[in-house]
C-alpha cells in the first residue's frame, strides 16, 4: 500500500518550521496557483453544475451521437447522444467530496495517532507502529472490492473505508514529522514553559506539521479520484443514468479507434484534476526560501574556531568570586555528605545521577555535584561525554528512550519527581540554538506573553508589560519593535536575548544554559556572557551552564565539573580546576584549549588529545580516560573510588596523589609538525610514568 508521498513529505518535513512566511510564498508558485485555480473551478463547476448544466444528464439526442464539440455541445455527445459537459461536471462532484472523505478519516485517525505515538514514546510507539502495520499489510483492492460485495457501490462508504486503510501510511509520514518536531527546542521551551500536552500539540507541534499534512493531502486526493475512477471504470460507480468519471472513460474506450474524440474531455478533466493536486503539492514540498542570514552562517564557522572574543584574555584567570562562593562541585564519594540535601545553602544537589537508553547502553554514570544559590556550575568536556544529558535531566527533558536509571536529584532540599511542577517556575532552560528555540510561527509577544499569563497569573495589558521589562532587563532597548517581530526578523544575539527573557517569565530560580553562546558571534557571546553574568549577581540566579569551551568556563562560572565519558572526573571551585587540575584529561583539555596568549604567535595547528571519547557501552573498566592518558599505569585498569580534591571538590584519578607530588603538567607544546601534546614530568624520586 505504498500510496503516500513519502519523498515529497520527507521534503517539506525539513523545512517545516519555515511554515509562516515559506508557506505564503510556495502557494505564489505558478504549479500551486494552477492546481489550486483548477481544483476550485472544477468543485464549484461540480458542486453547482444542476443549476448551469445546458442538458439533463439523462437527455438523449439520438440524431446527434458521437457528435465533435459544437455550438449546441460544447464538448460534443456520447454514444446516447447526451452532452457531455454536462455530464462530466455532474459526474465531479461524487470522487470530489469521497476522495475529500477519504481525506477527512484518513487524516483523523492517522495525524492524532502520530501525536500520541510521538509523545507517549518508545512503548505506545511501537504498539500504534505494530496496529498500523497489520493495517498496511492488508490487500487494498481486494478488501476494497470486497466491501462492494458486501455494502453494493455506495462510493462514499467505500472511500471511507479506504480512508481507514490509509490512515495507516499517513500515520508512518507523520509519525517521523511530529517525532522530530518534538525533537525542537522550541517544542522543549513550551513544555518549559509549563504548557500541557494537547496545548504543546495544538499550538507547536501541528502548525509545524502542517506542510507535510497539505504535502500529503493534495497527493492522496489526487489518488483518491483515481481510485475513485477506476472503481467506477469496473463497474462499480453509480448506476447509469447516472454519470461519472470512471464509468464515460470506460465508454469512451469502446470507441478509442472511431471516435477518439469522446475520450479527450473526460480523460482531460479528470487528469487536469489529478495534476492540478499534485502540482499544488509539489510546490508545498517544494524548499521555502532559504532564511539563514549571514550572520548565522557567521555563528557556525565562529563555532569551530570556538573563540571567546572579549574573554578569551580571561581564559583559565580565576574569576574573583570563585573563591568566596565556591561550593565544589563534590561527589557523593569524596565529599561524603551523604545527607547534603539538607544543607540549606545548596540549592540543587545531583548524587550518583546515572542516564541510560532503555534496552540499551549507559549515557552517564555516577554523576554527583551541588550548587548554591547565585553561583554558576559549569559542566566541562569534550562532545558526547553527557553534559547534556546531565543538565537536560535536571529538567526531565530527555529524549524518547533515554531515562534517569538511578541516583537522585534534590532540588531545594527535596527530592525532584514531578519536573512539570518546577519546569519554567523554579528551573528554566536556554539552549543553543535561539533561532530553533523560538517557535518561528508566533511573534515574540505572544510567545513572551502566553508564559507570562500562566506563570504570573496576570491578564493581557499587564502580561505586556511585564514581558516588555523582561526584555529591558535583557538588554533590548527596542522592545516594542522587537515584541512585534518574528523569529527569523532577529539576529542571532537578539533571539538569543529573547529567549533569556522566555526563561525568566516564570521567575526561576535555577537557569540550565546549554552552550547558550556556542551559535552566535564572537561579539554576542561575550555580550550574551556579561547578561548572564549580569542576571545571576543581580536577581541571585543559580546557573548551571553546559560549554565546551573553558575561557566562558572560566569566566563566568563559580564551580565546574569537568565530565568525560558519561562520569565527572574532576570538580571544585572554578579557579582551583583550571589552575591547577588534577586530573589528566583536565591538565589535556587545558593544554589543547585554542586559546593564544596576547602577543604570542599562532600556531600552524591547534594542539589535541589523541584518540576520541570511548562511546556509551564501550567504557573500559576503571579508569574511562586510561587508553588516551600519557600517565596510564596498570593501576588505571581497576575500578577505584573518586578522591577529595580542590578542599570540596573531587578527582577520579588513581594516580591523583603521585601526579601532584611529582607536580605533573600535561601542555599543549605546539610547535611545527607537531601534532599531539607534550608531557612533562618533574622527575622526582618514585614518580612512574
Ligand atoms: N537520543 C539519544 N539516544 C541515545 N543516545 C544518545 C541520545 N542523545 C545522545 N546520546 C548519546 O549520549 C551520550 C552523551 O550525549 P550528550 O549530548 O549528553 O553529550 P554532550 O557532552 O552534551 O555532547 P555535546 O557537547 O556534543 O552536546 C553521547 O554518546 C550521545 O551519542
Amino acid at each position: 500500500m505504498s500510496v503516500l508521498p513519502l519523498d515529497a513529505a520527507a521534503a517539506a518535513s525539513a523545512d517545516a518550521t519555515a511554515a509562516g512566511s515559506g508557506r505564503r510564498s510556495r502557494l505564489r508558485r505558478p504549479g500551486a496557483i494552477f492546481g489550486a485555480t483548477w481544483l476550485v473551478f472544477v468543485l464549484v463547476a461540480s458542486l453547482t453544475a444542476p443549476l448551469w448544466r445546458p442538458y439533463a444528464v439523462d437527455e438523449q439526442d439520438l440524431a446527434d451521437r458521437l457528435a465533435l464539440p459544437s455550438a449546441a455541445h460544447w464538448l460534443g455527445t456520447d454514444p446516447l447522444g447526451r452532452d457531455i459537459l454536462s455530464r462530466i461536471f455532474t459526474a465531479g462532484a461524487l470522487p470530489l467530496l469521497s476522495s475529500a472523505l477519504m481525506l477527512v478519516v484518513a487524516f483523523g485517525i492517522g495525524l492524532p495517532l502520530a501525536l500520541v505515538a510521538a509523545e507517549r514514546g518508545r512503548l505506545t510507539e511501537r504498539v500504534i507502529s505494530r496496529l498500523t502495520e497489520v493495517l498496511m499489510a492488508l490487500p487494498l483492492i481486494i478488501l476494497l472490492l470486497a466491501v462492494i460485495g458486501v455494502i453494493g457501490n455506495r462510493l462514499y462508504i467505500v472511500m471511507a473505508i479506504l480512508g481507514v486503510l490509509i490512515s495507516a501510511a499517513v500515520y508512518r509520514v507523520l509519525l517521523g514529522v511530529a517525532q522530530s518536531v518534538r525533537q525542537r527546542l522550541y517544542v522543549d521551551a513550551a513544555r518549559v514553559n509549563g504548557l500541557g500536552s494537547l496545548r504543546v500539540n495544538l499550538l507547536h507541534v501541528l502548525p509545524s506539521m502542517a506542510t507535510v499534512v497539505a504535502v500529503q493531502a493534495a497527493q492522496l486526493f489526487g489518488i483518491g479520484l483515481l481510485i475513485n475512477a477506476g472503481l467506477a471504470f469496473l463497474g462499480f460507480g453509480p448506476a447509469e443514468p447516472e454519470p461519472s468519471w470512471g464509468f464515460m472513460i470506460q465508454d469512451a474506450s469502446k470507441h478509442l479507434f472511431d471516435h477518439p474524440w469522446l475520450m479527450v474531455p473526460t480523460g482531460t478533466v479528470l487528469a487536469l484534476t489529478v495534476v492540478a493536486a499534485n502540482e499544488l503539492a509539489d510546490a508545498l514540498a517544494a524548499p521555502a526560501r532559504p532564511e539563514p542570514t549571514r550572520r548565522r552562517r557567521r555563528a557556525r564557522a565562529g563555532r569551530i574556531a570556538s573563540p571567546n572574543g572579549p574573554t578569551a584574555g580571561a581564559a583559565l584567570a580565576p574569576t574573583a568570586s570563585a573563591g568566596a562562593a565556591s561550593v565544589g562541585a563534590a561527589t557523593e564519594a569524596a565529599s561524603g555528605r551523604a545527607g547534603a540535601g539538607a544543607d540549606p545553602g545548596v540549592v540543587l544537589e545531583v548524587r550518583n545521577l546515572s542516564v541510560g537508553v532503555d534496552d540499551g547502553p549507559t549515557l552517564v554514570s555516577g554523576v554527583s555535584f551541588a550548587l548554591r544559590p547565585g553561583t554558576v556550575l559549569g559542566l566541562v568536556g569534550e562532545s558526547g561525554c553527557g553534559k547534556t544529558m546531565t543538565a537536560r535531566s535536571l529538567l526531565g527533558l530527555l529524549p524518547d528512550g533515554v531515562a534517569v536509571t538511578g541516583g537522585s536529584i534534590r532540588w531545594q532540599g527535596r527530592e525532584l519527581t514531578d519536573f512539570r511542577a518546577v519546569r519554567g517556575r523554579e528551573i528554566a532552560l536556554i539552549s543553543q540554538e535561539p533561532m530553533v528555540a523560538l517557535d518561528p510561527m508566533f511573534s515574540v509577544a505572544y510567545q513572551l506573553t502566553q508564559p507570562i499569563r500562566r506563570f504570573r497569573s496576570v491578564g493581557r495589558a499587564e502580561a505586556r508589560r511585564i514581558a516588555r521589562s523582561l526584555l529591558g532587563q535583557v538588554g533590548i532597548v527596542d522592545a516594542d519593535r522587537v515584541l512585534k517581530s518574528y523569529p527569523h526578523q532577529l539576529s542571532g544575539g537578539m533571539a538569543q536575548r529573547v529567549c533569556i527573557a522566555l526563561a525568566l517569565t516564570g521567575e526561576p530560580k535555577l537557569l540550565i544554559a546549554d552552550e547558550p553562546t556556542t551559535a552566535l558571534d564572537v561579539t554576542v557571546q561575550a555580550e550574551i556572557l556579561s547578561l548572564l553574568r549580569a542576571l545571576v549577581r543581580d536577581t541571585g540566579l543559580s546557573v548551571v551552564l553546559v560549554s565546551h569551551d573553558l575561557g566562558v568556563v572560566a569566566d563566568l562560572c563559580d564551580d565546574v565539573a569537568v565530565m568525560y565519558a558519561g562520569a565527572v572526573v574532576e570538580s571544585g571551585t572554578a579557579a582551583s580546576v583550571l589552575d591547577a587540575p588534577a586530573h589528566p584529561y583536565t591538565m589535556a583539555l587545558l593544554g589543547a584549549n585554542p586559546h593564544v596568549p596576547e602577543g604570542e604567535p599562532v600556531p600552524l595547528r591547534l594542539a589535541s588529545i589523541p584518540g576520541t571519547v570511548p562511546p556509551p557501552g564501550q567504557w573500559p573498566t576503571g579508569c574511562r580516560f586510561a587508553s588516551r592518558c600519557r600517565f596510564a599505569a596498570a593501576a588505571c585498569g581497576e575500578p577505584f573510588p573518586a578522591r577529595s580534591a580542590h578542599e570540596t571538590g573531587s578527582v577520579l584519578c588513581v594516580r591523583f596523589d603521585e601526579l601532584t607530588r611529582t607536580h605533573a603538567t600535561w601542555d599543549a607544546e605546539e610547535v611545527g609538525a607537531q601534532t599531539a601534546l607534550d608531557v612533562e614530568t618533574t622527575p622526582t624520586a618514585g614518580a612512574a610514568r
